[in-house]
């Protein structure tokens, strides 16, 4: 029996991983993690906790180890969210492509802009203009994002509901189409 590979999403802040994570694993009758909710169990505290006291550095150290966790645990088969740098460590991005269907969710800057005005939880656009920072961080994530894409779905003047339907879409016509071909 072929087993179902983990899903995961990437993209950048704003891009709609974790809502459109939730949505597609109700859909599909999945469980549903958010890496960055599971580092924030690990850890005891929350993400911008350890922003102040770790630095960005321990952030990824600990974003890393529950990356490689959840590759590692037999269940497979889950919806996985990432946050936004998770293609930063090239550790990361090799253990994105050999064990999980990925799911790169594109969003404008002009939209990554928007959707991330409404929080304050997100300490990398605490430290100057957010339009600045999220447009150099796309310029250096996007091409690291396509490098570990499975499938690129865009989500820009699109409602979450939308969106989710075609990454469910794609998904489906994917997995059919490498059964048909193994
Ligand atoms: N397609 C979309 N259209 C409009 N708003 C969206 C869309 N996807 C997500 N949002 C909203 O944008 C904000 C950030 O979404 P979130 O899922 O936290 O993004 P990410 O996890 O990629 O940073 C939330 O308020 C969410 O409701
Ligand atoms: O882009 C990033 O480096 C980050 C994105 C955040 O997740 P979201 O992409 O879900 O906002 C979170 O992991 C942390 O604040 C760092
Ligand atoms: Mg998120």
């Amino acid at each position: 029996m072929i087993k179902a590979p983990n899903i995961i999403l990437v993209g950048p802040m704003g891009a709609g991983k974790t809502t459109i994570g939730r949505l597609i694993s109700q859909s599909m009758g999945k469980e549903f993690y958010d890496l960055d909710k599971v580092i924030e169990d690990n850890a005891g505290a929350d993400i911008p906790w350890i922003f102040e006291r770790e630095g960005e550095e321990g952030f990824r150290r600990r974003e890393t180890q529950a990356l490689s966790a959840i590759v590692q645990s037999d269940t497979g088969d889950c919806v996985f969210a990432t946050g936004g740098g998770i293609v930063m460590r090239e550790e990361n991005r090799d253990i994105l492509r050999d064990n999980a269907l990925v799911v790169y969710l594109y969003a404008s800057v002009a939209q990554q802009l928007y959707r991330t005005s409404k929080s304050n939880h997100r300490p990398l656009l605490q430290t100057g203009d957010p339009k600045a920072i999220l447009k150099k961080l796309f310029e250096v994530r996007d091409p690291l994002y396509r490098e570990v894409a499975t499938l690129i779905i865009e989500t820009d003047a699109r409602h979450p509901r939308s969106v989710a339907n075609r990454v469910l879409d794609a998904i489906r016509r994917h997995l059919k189409m490498e059964i048909t071909v193994s």
